[in-house]
């Protein structure tokens, strides 16, 4: 990756999660430039990570070699209106990380402009991100390479043939941490429910989710293996599964990752 300077325009949740996991990774802080309306925010990174700040994204724009989108999609076109002409004139690669916004949206808002969409997650902070990539026509092998490389330095990199292809990744692996949360809040209520310390019922939710992660990525057999060596037969496992099966577990991820996949679409405006 050399030296190249890389921005984010957006400093909120996505963008600290990569620059954190950037330099945990040990790309230097003096690397990285970020920018916000919130002074306090600001503050707050530059408190954190030792990256430079500023309010002002054209600072941004006439400085880096990579520029990384990280607004909300909603705000995303204007945020690049501001930027157009800076982009133009000096072509830096542009990875967008926003969900649903395609590179027609982007082309429309910033010109010409090698554009990278990619779709990550928040892992990313603890180098456990894994993201999607997709280059847009005119984006050279050398500048993949470049985003591949930052990605890459945050968690595994998937690039993708059909931009379309994100929509599912964003259902998928994008939003999915929040799932995973959402079950480890879920069982963490149930375990203080059956008389458990909140502290006990934390650590014991924590620990099962890091290994059951931890042994399906290394495992030679798939998670529907283990989950049946977990399962005796007529014993506790199988009457929880059984009360999942029931409510309709499975159907239910389906729609929630089509739901996911839907609203990724709709963003594209
Ligand atoms: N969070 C996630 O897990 C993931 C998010 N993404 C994508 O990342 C992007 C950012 O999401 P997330 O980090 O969650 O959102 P956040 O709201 O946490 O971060 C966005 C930041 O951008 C700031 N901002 C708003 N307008 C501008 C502007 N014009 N110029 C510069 N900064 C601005 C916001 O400030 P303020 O709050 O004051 O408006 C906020 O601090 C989204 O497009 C999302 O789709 C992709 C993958 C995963
Ligand atoms: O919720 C969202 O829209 C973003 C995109 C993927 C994760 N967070």
């Amino acid at each position: 990756m050399a030296q190249q300077l890389i921005g984010f325009i957006g400093a909120g949740n996505m963008a600290n999660s990569l620059a954190g996991g950037m330099i945990a990774k040990g790309i230097r802080p003096a690397r990285i430039w970020m920018s916000d309306p919130s002074r306090d925010r600001l503050d707050e990174v530059a408190q954190l990570h030792r990256v430079h700040v500023t309010e002002d994204n054209l600072e941004v724009a006439r400085r880096v070699d990579v520029l990384v989108l990280a607004v909300k999609p909603q705000v995303m076109g204007d945020a690049c209106a501001v930027l157009r002409e800076v982009i133009e004139e000096r072509q830096p690669l542009i990875i967008s990380i926003a969900a649903g916004v395609t590179v027609d949206n982007l082309r429309q808002w910033l010109g010409e402009a090698p554009i990278v969409r990619c779709m990550p997650n928040t892992p990313a902070l603890v180098q456990a991100g894994a993201t999607g990539l997709y280059a847009a026509d005119g984006v050279s092998a050398a500048q993949k390479d470049m985003a591949g490389q930052i990605l890459g330095a945050v968690g595994l990199t998937f690039w993708f043939e059909e931009e379309k292809e994100l929509d599912a990744v964003t259902a998928v692996s994008g939003s999915g941490p929040a799932y995973f949360f959402l079950l480890m809040e879920s069982l963490i209520d149930a375990a203080v429910s059956q008389g458990l310390p909140q502290a006990t019922a934390r650590q014991l939710v924590l620990q099962t989710a890091w290994g059951a992660a931890q042994l399906a990525i290394t495992s030679e057999v798939g998670p529907d293996v283990l989950r049946q060596r977990v399962t005796s037969p007529g014993g506790t496992t199988a009457a929880a599964l059984g009360v999942f099966e029931e409510a309709g577990f499975r159907e239910q991820v389906q729609a929630a990752v089509a739901a996911a996949r839907e609203r990724s679409e709709e963003l594209a405006g």
